[in-house]
């Protein structure tokens, strides 16, 4: 079902979001997860929010969001066999993604035509299936998402939301993830990594590369499995990784985690606002943190660091 809603002005739409925009968070907070007897924090050293979806932090800011109806995009892209993904995520995402709040799906895909049928989407949300001519491929893709993310913001998302959060298609929500997340530039802290010193992060260590970071620059290590925003910093964020990446493409250079390399050197450039913990990106393995609460879940990743990955991303 497509639902057509009724956008406010542009008037209301700038005022609405400028107390949106506002600062929700204050003071130093940690709290104590049922599972943990070691103290967890909730601010990062900048001051954003470190964001565990039941912390009273994360209560006071859903709150404050309640009344504010921003409308979100989740953009996802799913090319060649990573169409199978989707069902699972939509249907996870309609039943634990920004309840009662406008979504609107943007799925980007080679093939429109064999996705599977529409599902029943719930009330003021919406799917929009855009056509791209794209090559399968997560090496391929990793360096061709931000241009394409850049265009679609650029060209329709940013007329017709206010949020846009970027997902890959091998994950699933299995716990609530409402307004907590939303913040001007948003990012998620990578499981593998989380609670671990800084030089054992896989930031791009080749001096030639635009996404290089030197010793001792750097937070966390975020992971490109989520992260969004406003439209206009989100927009901002995609099109100077597209172009660092081409920068690169064109001296012959690739950084080693693809995306996830140039999304981490802009984030050291340009510092979340808000950071979502490991709930937001888990999968379970060996070296992984134990959650509280896992609230979107890798499929994908999971499948890999369990062996069951042999190139074929039909077995996930
Ligand atoms: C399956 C796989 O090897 N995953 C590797 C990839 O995980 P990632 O989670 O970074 O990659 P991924 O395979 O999930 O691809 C990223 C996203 O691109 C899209 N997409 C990708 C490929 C494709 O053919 N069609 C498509 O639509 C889809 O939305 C997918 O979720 O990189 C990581 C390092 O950063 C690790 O090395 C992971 O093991
Ligand atoms: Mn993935």
């Amino acid at each position: 079902m497509v639902l057509v809603i009724k956008f406010s002005s542009d008037f209301l739409r700038e005022k609405r979001m400028s107390s949106v925009t506002m600062s929700l968070f204050s003071g130093v907070e940690q709290r104590q997860p049922g599972l943990y007897s070691a103290k967890i924090s909730v601010m990062t050293p900048w001051g954003a929010p470190l964001v565990w979806g039941d912390s009273e932090s994360s209560v006071w800011r859903r709150d404050k969001f309640a009344h504010l109806g921003a409308r979100t995009g989740l953009a996802i892209l799913a090319i060649g066999n990573y169409n199978h993904y989707l069902q699972r995520l939509l249907s996870s995402a309609e039943l634990y993604f920004l309840l009662n709040f406008y979504v609107t799906y943007y799925v980007l895909t080679d093939k429109p035509q064999e996705l599977d049928r529409p599902l029943k989407l719930g009330l003021n949300r919406e799917l929009r299936v855009i056509p791209v001519a794209e090559m399968p491929g997560w090496d391929r893709l990793g360096l061709r998402r931000m241009a394409l993310l850049a265009t679609i913001i650029k060209e329709q998302i940013n007329l017709e939301v206010d949020y846009v959060y970027c997902i890959d298609v091998d994950q699933e929500f299995t716990n609530p993830v409402g307004t907590e997340i939303l913040g001007k530039l948003t990012a998620t802290l990578h499981p593998l990594f989380y609670g671990k010193p800084r030089y054992v992060y896989p930031y791009e260590s080749n001096s030639d590369s635009q996404a290089y970071v030197a010793n001792g620059e750097g937070d966390y290590y975020y992971s490109s499995e989520f992260y969004g925003g406003l439209c206009s910093k989100v927009l901002a964020m995609a099109q100077t990784c597209s172009l660092l990446i081409l920068q690169d493409q064109d001296k012959g250079v690739r950084a080693q985690e693809l995306e996830e390399s140039y999304l981490n050197r802009y984030l050291i450039d340009h510092r979340p606002t808000c950071v979502l913990s490991p709930e937001y990106n888990w999968w379970e393995s060996p070296g992984g943190p134990k959650m509280p609460t896992q609230r979107l879940r890798s499929v994908g990743r999971q499948c890999f660091s369990t062996g069951n990955y042999n190139g074929d991303t039909n077995v996930c």
